[in-house]
């Protein structure tokens, strides 16, 4: 497995190492020991999956502490841009966006920690398969709005498909008054 650095503490970007012969190709798509060794330390406690229509953004979303999730995210089929913002007040990368391609043709995977927004445009119909530290709790769900002015993403989609719930999500000047985020 290789981990690349993203310049946001605890962000990761894993390439695990695959292995091919005649009838295909192997890699463990986790190892709790080999994360261990990396560095990484999460309890995994739920694993989701959704299929996603080429064109679709689904995000900005996170769950508020004591129910904050870490997430290990891939593509099981396609590809998607994934979208992860630093929402940690105190980290030095506080609102900077990272993006990257997670494509099921080279298998490469994002380790999200606690505290980032979360979300992905499908660039193919796309299976995504992830992990998370910590249970669904809709109560302490929130998020910011996929086309917010100050973040700016480019998702490289056209006129994505969102759903009713995403396209209600607070701005990011919004989500700073209303949990009373000093920026
Ligand atoms: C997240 C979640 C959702 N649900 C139910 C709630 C709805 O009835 C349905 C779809 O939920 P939602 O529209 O929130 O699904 P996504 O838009 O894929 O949300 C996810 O997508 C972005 C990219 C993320 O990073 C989050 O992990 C997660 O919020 O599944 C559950 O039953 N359990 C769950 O853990």
């Amino acid at each position: 497995m290789i981990i690349k650095e993203t310049g946001f503490e605890g962000l990761v970007e894993m390439y695990p190492k695959i292995i091919e012969d005649e009838r295909g190709f192997f890699f463990e798509a986790y190892n709790e020991e080999a994360f261990r060794k990396a560095g990484i330390q999460y309890d995994f406690v739920q694993d989701n999956q959704s299929f996603s229509i080429k064109g679709v953004v689904r995000g900005l979303h996170m769950q508020l502490a004591p129910f904050s999730q870490a997430k290990f995210v891939k593509v099981m089929t396609g590809k998607v841009c994934d979208v992860a913002v630093d929402m940690r007040p105190a980290s030095k990368t506080f609102g900077k966006v990272y993006k990257c391609i997670l494509d099921s043709k080279i298998n490469n995977a994002l380790l999200v920690p606690e505290g980032f927004a979360h979300g992905f445009s499908a660039l193919e119909d796309a299976v995504f398969y992830y992990k998370c530290s910590n249970f669904y709790h809709k109560p302490s769900e929130t998020g910011i709005i996929w086309n917010d002015k100050t973040l700016n993403i480019d998702w490289e989609v056209e006129n994505p498909i969102v759903s009713e719930k995403d396209a209600i999500l607070p701005t990011f000047e919004e989500f700073l008054e209303k949990y009373e985020i000093a920026y």
